[in-house]
This record gives structure tokens, sequence and C-alpha cells, in this order.
């Protein structure tokens, strides 16, 4: 039986509890038991606050974790990344004041900003050369250069929303953040074996998540140049339509240049153009 520690409810919550669903693994989500196991695959589910997941994972107590890139590195602790999982993407930046005027990364020196991530801010002043008073604060890190506990702040930001709510503006990316996961570094083969094959899984998931497999119709005589415009993983397929002179042309895609090409297939004669969400891809 394999342990994996995930965060028992926030940002994380939902995307790895459906990464895990998707994988087919079922687990009961009875949310008050801290530790379930699944009913069909030899895995147990700890629920922990993120904070203590790397270091659970790095002390053998879990055998893997789903934890931000972000506290992975703020807490150092001692553990493999096996596999970054493209979910939970944000930056830790620093964040002054709108109206301060900003003259680059000098102007923290002697500052005292506010922060849960005193590690990861220490090395960046570290690598700057400059000093500054680190406050440590668990949450509501944003409003603390407002009630006059900070100069600025060192936090995490996605859409930016919470900064500009509290007045603040982003002025140095020190780090990108995704959600990792991470396994403790002595697995038992039986353990690994087992890990190898939620590997195999998930990656099938993540790797489908980005693609969609698109079919349309075309005239016969224009297939040639719609295959010169399709990205496909490999060449498409051409399936002839019950019709005369006309075609099927079904390929897989990645999500982020179907709306590039759509245009660019209409105008070559396609028509009839259908999208479909792909569940799994086993490359
Ligand atoms: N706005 C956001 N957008 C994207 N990812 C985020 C965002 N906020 C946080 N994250 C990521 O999700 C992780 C967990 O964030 P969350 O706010 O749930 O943490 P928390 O309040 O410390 O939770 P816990 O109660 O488990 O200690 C963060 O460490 C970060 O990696
Ligand atoms: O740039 P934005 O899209 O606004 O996101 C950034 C905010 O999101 C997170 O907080 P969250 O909303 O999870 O609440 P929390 O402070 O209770 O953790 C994070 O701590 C930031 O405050
Ligand atoms: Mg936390």
């Amino acid at each position: 039986m394999l342990r994996i520690a995930v965060q028992s409810k926030g940002r994380l919550y939902e995307d790895t509890m459906n990464l895990l669903k998707e994988t087919g693994i079922k687990i009961n989500s009875a949310r008050r038991t801290l530790l379930v196991q699944s009913a069909n695959f030899p895995l147990e589910v700890l629920y922990l606050r993120d904070d203590d997941i790397p270091e659970c994972v790095a002390s053998g107590v879990a055998d893997i974790g789903i934890v931000g890139e972000n506290e992975f590195v703020e807490r150092g602790e001692d553990a493999n990344i096996v596999k970054r999982l493209g979910f939970s993407k944000c930056r830790i930046s620093l964040a002054i004041p709108e109206a301060v005027e900003y003259t680059g990364v000098k102007w923290f020196d002697g500052k005292k900003i506010a922060t849960s991530y005193p590690n990861i801010l220490r090395k960046f002043a570290e690598k700057e050369g400059i000093s500054m008073d680190i406050h440590v604060i668990q949450g509501s890190v944003e409003i603390a250069p407002g009630i006059g506990l900070s100069d600025g702040i060192f936090d995490i930001v996605s859409s930016g929303s919470t900064l500009v709510s509290n007045k603040l503006r982003e002025v140095e990316t020190v780090m990108k953040s995704e959600a990792l996961l991470i396994c403790n570094k002595e697995l038992t083969t039986e353990k690994q074996a087992v890990l190898d094959e939620l590997l195999f899984r998930m990656q099938s998931v993540l790797v489908a998540d980005d693609k969609k497999y698109v079919l349309m119709n075309a005239p016969s005589d224009k297939v040639k140049d719609i295959c010169a415009i399709l990205p496909g993983i490999k060449s498409p397929t051409i399936l002839p339509l019950a019709t005369e002179g006309w075609t099927s042309i079904h390929t897989v895609i990645d999500q982020k240049h179907f709306w590039e090409i759509v245009n660019q297939l209409k105008t070559a004669g396609a028509e009839g153009i259908l999208v479909l969400p792909i569940e799994k891809m086993i490359l």
C-alpha cells in the first residue's frame, strides 16, 4: 500500500482529487477521515495542511505527496520531484503599494517585507545583494502594507486581483510554481512499482488534458491542403464519406492550437468541424 499526502482543503484539493479520480482510483471522500484507503488500488490518502506535506514525504510518514512547488522549495525538505502536474500555477512575487515609485530591486534594500515564504525571499535577497527585514505572517499577507505592518509583501500571485484590491503592484517575480508530485527517496521495490503504475495513469490523463480530438468533412480534392494545416500527433485519419467526392478527416491537436488554425481550416474548405475532449491518451 502506497501512502499519498494531499491537501485536505484549499487551492490544491479539487484538482488533486480530480486527478486521482481520472486515474480510475476510487477514494471514498468522507472528509472527516484523515486517512482513507482506495477501494480498487493499493493507495492510501492522507489529508494534511499543505505546509506539512514536504516533511511528511521526506520523513517517510507518507511515500508520495502532491504539493505546491512554492511550499516544497520553502520547506527545503529532502524528497524527489516525480512529476510537475501543471495545475495550481502561480508565481511568488514582490509587491509594493501602487502609489510608491519603484526604482528597481535595490528599492527593497532595508525595507520591511511581510511574507509566508521567508526562506525563498532570503535566498533572493542574498542573490541580489540586498538585505530585507523579513516579517513572517501566515495569511492575509496582502493587507500588511495597508495597516502599516510592512513596506511591501512577498506572496502568491495568480490573476493579480488580490493585489489590485489591496492597492499593491507586482514589481519582481521571484519564482513560478505549480503542483508537484513528490516522493520519498527510499521507496521499497513494491512501493516503487505502485508509484510507477500511478504515474503511468497520471501521465495518460495529463497528456490528454490539453489535447482535443478534431473531426471535419471536406471535399476530397481539399484534403491535401487541410492536412498541411493540421499539426497532428501522427498523420491524420482520412475516411471516405457516403457522399461521393467527400472525405472525413480526424486528428488530435493541442487545444491551444485550435483557435489559431480554425479559420485556415474553414478557408481551405473544411466543414462541420467537431472538437471533442479526450479522456486519456496512452502514448
Ligand atoms: N491564487 C492561486 N492560484 C493558483 N495557485 C494558487 C493560488 N493560491 C495558492 N495557490 C497554490 O496552491 C497552494 C495551496 O494554497 P492555499 O491557499 O490552499 O494554501 P493554504 O491556505 O496554506 O492551505 P492549508 O490550509 O492547506 O495550509 C499554494 O501553496 C500554491 O502553490
Ligand atoms: O492573484 P490572485 O488570483 O488574486 O490570487 C492570489 C491569492 O490567492 C491565494 O489566496 P487564496 O484566495 O487561496 O486565499 P487564502 O489567502 O485564504 O489562502 C494567495 O494567498 C493570494 O492571496
Ligand atoms: Mg498552508
